[in-house]
């Protein structure tokens, strides 16, 4: 099972990001500054946005889905029962997975930013996908509820899913590493050798590798636990 981008060109005017790579089964991670392109190219992964040049292709990935940075986007039910309902799952326990319980009857709309991502993304990765694109799904949620997102993430039955983030503090456990450097995508490579190699790494790993540590994976448990390990 693979998303594969061969040769594209995505272009917004005289802004173009060149792409190129095989996104095959595991949790991918790309990072890149703001305006760097990430929107675009998960667009374009997802059939949402037409390349300039190149093409994407799909081996054996037959449901997948995008899930935008604005949950607005997504609504389709108007009070949050209809919205729970529009994704074929039962609504008290999907308001509990939410934090949301005994809100059922409020209007979708009226649910702050965070509460309504936290409800979108729940719904989402609780259905059954071969392949997910999340843009930037830790915008607008807090610590607590960007790592319920990461679990959702590692503990989901979802074979390929491609995160694009600039998110430094609270990540997922990742496969590979990829960077949107200079208007082109870059694969650094499967984790925990791609890490080095990842110009946009948090601050907590750079650190933990400077005094000499080797973190397994990207998060900030990984890196102490990595230090750890060095001093034990
Ligand atoms: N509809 C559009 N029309 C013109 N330019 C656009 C459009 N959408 C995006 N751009 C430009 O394309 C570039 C890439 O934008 P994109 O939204 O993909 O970046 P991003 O990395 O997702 O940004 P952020 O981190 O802020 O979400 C930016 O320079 C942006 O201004």
């Amino acid at each position: 099972m693979h998303l594969n981008a061969d040769g594209l060109t995505l272009s917004h005017g005289e802004w173009a990001l060149c792409a190129d790579g095989v996104f095959g089964e595991g949790v991918h991670l790309v990072t890149g500054a703001v305006g760097s392109g990430k929107t675009t190219l998960a667009s374009a992964l997802a059939g949402i946005f037409e390349p300039t040049s190149g093409q994407i292709s799909r081996e054996g990935v037959l449901r997948f889905t995008l899930s935008m940075q604005f949950p607005e986007y997504h609504v389709t039910g108007f009070l949050v029962k209809d919205e729970i309902r529009s994704w074929h799952l039962p609504v008290g326990k999907t308001l509990k997975k939410s934090g949301l319980e005994g809100r059922e009857n409020e209007k979708t709309l009226t649910l702050s930013r965070g509460q309504l991502k936290r409800l979108h993304l729940t719904c989402l990765l609780g259905n059954s996908w071969d392949a997910v694109i999340l843009d930037e799904p830790f915008a607008g949620l807090d610590c607590r509820e960007k790592k319920r997102i990461c679990t959702a993430i590692e503990e989901g039955n979802h074979p390929l899913i491609i995160i694009f983030t600039h998110e430094q503090a609270v990540l997922p456990v990742a496969d590979f590493i990829w960077e949107i450097e200079g208007n082109a995508l870059v694969c650094r490579g499967s984790v925990p050798d791609a890490i080095p190699a990842w110009k946009g790494a948090p601050r907590y790993l750079t650190r933990a590798m400077e005094e000499g540590a080797h973190p397994e994976n990207i998060r900030l448990q990984d890196a102490t636990e990595a230090l750890c390990r060095m001093h034990d």
